[in-house]
């Protein structure tokens, strides 16, 4: 049989639960029976004679399963039942019923009973239904780990990174993630912000409820809205049933709009009549459907400007922005580049079954001054590469990527001069670095400054700049 994706992930963690049943009937005959059933198919049976003694037996065997007789003296099974659960909800409990107590069982199972069997049961029907609560059992058990692994995946303390940049980060984290309040993430791609936005779901009251990503950037309109708000059947052609939107999918949970910039007007209208009424109707359809949903967006572009151009609508800026939280460019936390490179060195040589390479210090010293305009996911990715490439050791030489485009050196504005001081001091660097770039090309420079190459000639005489970046490939 195929695994679950789930249970091959936690291994040999995912059966944790027992396999202890306890039996409760009041007849002797059909105790023995179920005794037997159940040792055979390899499970530890436990005896009770009516509700009393099950709850007792419950509080000291802590059995995984419970199959029990709902007519017995003392008490019955129903209310046993009941008793039970209250203290154990997770224990799975077959009710069993003779011909005319089915509406019993029915109403029992309503109230979260697993199953029932309608007496007289033969051997096989018992097996199976016990096999299936045992299932059960697990199946719970594993989603209850796995969402434990999840929640803790993103934990604080699992965010890479001790600057101070960060650290106002984690403080504006651990400060809203309690609220339902509407947060507004912004930074460069790649910079974590969908890791900010899973930390603050997985640190609010609505962990145990879903997290739904959608790219508002990733359809066209029409279907960005029918993915959005759902679809009634015929609501367009294809619309062969009903579908949810992520709105609903997203229901006591959080609902992370990435790339929130790039909505339409007319989505942006409907996405602040959600923020401001909680509610909408599906496309093609008129029932209004209320959510409880905690909205989390993020953007890499600069909204406020798109606002002054007129792109992006300020009463949806306003909405959104009611926490804002930046996540600062790598380059701009280069403090915290070293503990990335060890995270991610030791993660991907665990991945690739491999030795941790040792990162020189040249190497370390050309992550800190590269630029990274791709951020985290951009220094992941090169550590990948790097570890998988090398043999034991990085050395710059196995970075020829960021070699050649390695940070250009800031430029420094001084802070005394008359006006036309600075503006050359600022020109002559601004050239120096652009002939750097093109290993002292004077056509290539002259074009990406986009001015003649007479005025460039001109300019490298006066600022005596000749042999700026004429070595090849250089990097310092
Ligand atoms: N501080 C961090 N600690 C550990 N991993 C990080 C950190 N920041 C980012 N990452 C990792 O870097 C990758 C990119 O992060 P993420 O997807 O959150 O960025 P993003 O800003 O949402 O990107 P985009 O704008 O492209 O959607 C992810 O694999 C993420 O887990």
């Amino acid at each position: 049989m195929l695994l679950p994706w789930y249970y091959q992930r936690l291994g040999a963690k995912a059966v944790a639960i027992n396999n202890r049943v306890l039996i409760v009937d009041d007849e002797l005959s059909v105790r023995r029976l179920l005794f037997e059933v159940a040792r055979r198919a390899g499970y530890e049976a436990f005896l009770a004679e009516n509700g009393q003694e099950a709850i007792e037996q419950t509080k000291e065997i802590k059995p995984a399963v419970i199959i029990m007789d709902i007519k017995m003296p003392v008490m019955d099974g129903l209310e046993a039942f009941e008793r039970i659960r209250a203290d154990y909800p997770d224990v799975a409990v077959i009710l069993m019923t003779a011909h005319g107590t089915v509406d019993t069982a029915v109403e029992a199972m309503k109230r979260g009973a697993f199953d029932y069997l309608v007496k007289p049961s033969n051997v096989t029907e018992v097996r199976i239904v016990l096999e299936r609560a045992f299932q059960m059992r697990r199946l719970r058990e594993e989603v209850a780990a796995l969402r434990h692994e999840v929640q803790n995946k993103y934990q604080l303390g699992n965010i890479i990174g001790k600057s101070a940049v960060m650290q106002q980060v984690y403080k504006a984290v651990g400060r809203v993630a309690p609220t339902n309040a509407t947060v507004l993430i912004t930074g460069e791609s790649g910079s974590g912000k969908e890791l900010i936005a899973k930390t603050i779901h997985n640190n609010s009251p609505r962990r145990d409820g879903p997290f739904i990503k959608v790219n508002c950037g990733a359809l066209p309109e029409g279907l960005m809205e029918s993915e959005l708000f759902g679809y009634e059947k015929g609501a367009f052609t294809g619309a062969v049933g009903r579908k949810p939107g992520r709105f609903e999918l997203a229901h006591q949970g959080t609902l992370f709009l990435d790339e929130v910039g790039e909505l339409t007007p007319p989505l942006q209208v409907k996405l602040l009549r959600v923020l401001q009424e909680r509610e909408f109707e599906r496309v093609g359809g008129t029932e209004t459907i209320k959510v409880d949903v905690r909205i989390i967006a993020a953007t890499n572009r600069n909204l406020e400007d798109m606002v002054h151009k007129g792109l992006f609508r300020e009463d949806l800026y306003y909405r959104l922005k009611v926490v804002p939280i930046h996540v600062p460019p790598l380059r701009e936390r280069v403090e915290d580049i070293p503990l990335f490179v060890d995270y991610f060195v030791r993660r991907f040589a665990a991945e690739a079954h491999r030795e941790v390479p040792y990162v020189t210090p040249e190497a370390m010293e050309l992550f800190k001054r590269y630029h990274w305009p791709g951020n985290v996911r951009e220094l992941a990715n090169v550590l990948e590469r790097a570890v998988i490439m090398s043999s034991g050791v990085i050395g710059v030489q196995d970075l020829p990527g960021l070699s050649t485009t390695a940070a250009s050196p800031a430029i420094v504005i001084p802070e005394t001069g008359t006006l036309r001081e600075i503006l050359h001091q600022v020109e002559k660097q601004v050239i120096a670095r652009a002939l750097k770039a093109h290993h002292g090309n004077r056509v290539k420079t002259a074009q990406a400054l986009d001015i003649s190459r007479r005025a460039l000639l001109y300019k490298i005489e006066e600022y005596g700049l000749g042999r700026e970046g004429e070595e090849e490939g250089v990097v310092e």
